[in-house]
């Protein structure tokens, strides 16, 4: 496993992780895991449906409560420091939370007043927001109007607005076509080259993770089997290997990366729902 890049200038990690565990009922979703994102980075979380990837985020963003120490994020607890740990992060969930019946504009705007922005400063920054989606030119039309992948740009705008320093996606290509998930990477791309933001994000595409990735951490079954930069994670099993080949090895099994065990039919339902309402 490689370590996480050394941080610059002695900042804290975007994002740290000890021995964290979160169970619903009897069943463990996060079986005991450590950690880290460095700030800037753009980190991956793979898994099948069911892995755990989800709850994790949840945990990160203080959606589900954590045991005190477990999570930091820019070395705030999420548990003791939860509303200092909302401050500085984006969240775009599976599910679709933009309002088609309100224009995009309406939308991210609808946002800024969520989070205080104040008002002197919303139009300019309800502005920024959608222009680093490139949705200025959509800004004025109902948000029902927009395509699946321009749904998720306007969600990332949204998401925007607070200028967080963390962004966390929870799947963020779902059920788009490739020309729209390569649009969605492009703006996240250009996002993390303008402001050093980290992203951190689930996928289910290894392609897309080995290409946009600077490291990622392979789970399932609640625990991470590997981590490292995709590059030096499929080297190790020879020129034509690639990240699913990484999880087979890791979590020894047989299966395809999506069958592997874990998932329930909830979890598969719940990621169609996304797909089908986006494609
Ligand atoms: N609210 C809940 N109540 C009960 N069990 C849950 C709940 N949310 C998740 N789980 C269970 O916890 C485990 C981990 O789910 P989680 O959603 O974190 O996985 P995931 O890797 O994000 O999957 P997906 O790719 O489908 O989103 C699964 O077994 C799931 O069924």
């Amino acid at each position: 496993m490689s370590e996480e890049p050394a941080a610059e200038g002695g900042t804290a990690p975007a994002v740290e992780i000890s021995g964290l565990r979160y169970a619903f009922g009897a069943r463990a979703a996060v079986d005991g895991i450590d950690l880290r994102v460095a700030a800037g980075e753009v980190f991956g979380l793979l898994g099948p449906n069911g892995a755990g990837k989800t709850t994790t985020i949840r945990l990160i963003v203080t959606l589900l409560p954590c045991p005190p120490g477990s999570v930091r994020v820019f070395g705030l607890d999420a548990a003791r420091e939860r509303m200092a740990v909302r401050r500085c992060v984006g969240y775009v969930p599976q599910q679709l939370s933009a309002d088609g019946a309100l224009t995009g504009r309406q939308n991210v705007a609808l946002f800024a007043r969520l989070y205080g922005v104040p008002r002197a400063e919303r139009e300019e920054r309800v502005a920024r927001s959608l222009s680093a989606m490139g949705l200025e030119e959509a800004a004025d039309r109902l948000a029902g109007t927009y395509s699946g992948g321009m749904m998720r740009r306007l969600e990332l705008a949204q998401a925007l607005i607070n200028r967080p320093r963390l962004l966390v996606l929870d799947e963020p290509t779902i059920g788009l076509d490739p020309m729209a998930r390569a649009v969605v990477w492009e703006r996240i791309g250009a996002l993390r080259a303008e402001t050093g933001m980290t992203v951190l994000v689930t996928t289910h595409y290894m392609d897309e993770a080995e290409q946009h990735c600077d490291r990622v951490a392979l789970m399932s079954l609640g625990r991470i089997r590997a981590l490292g930069v995709p590059a030096e994670l499929t080297a190790g099993l020879g020129p034509e290997a690639s990240l699913e080949d990484v999880f087979r090895a890791c979590a020894g099994d047989s299966l395809s990366f999506l069958d592997a065990a874990g998932g329930d039919a909830r979890d598969i339902r719940s990621t169609r729902r996304t797909a089908s309402r986006l494609g």
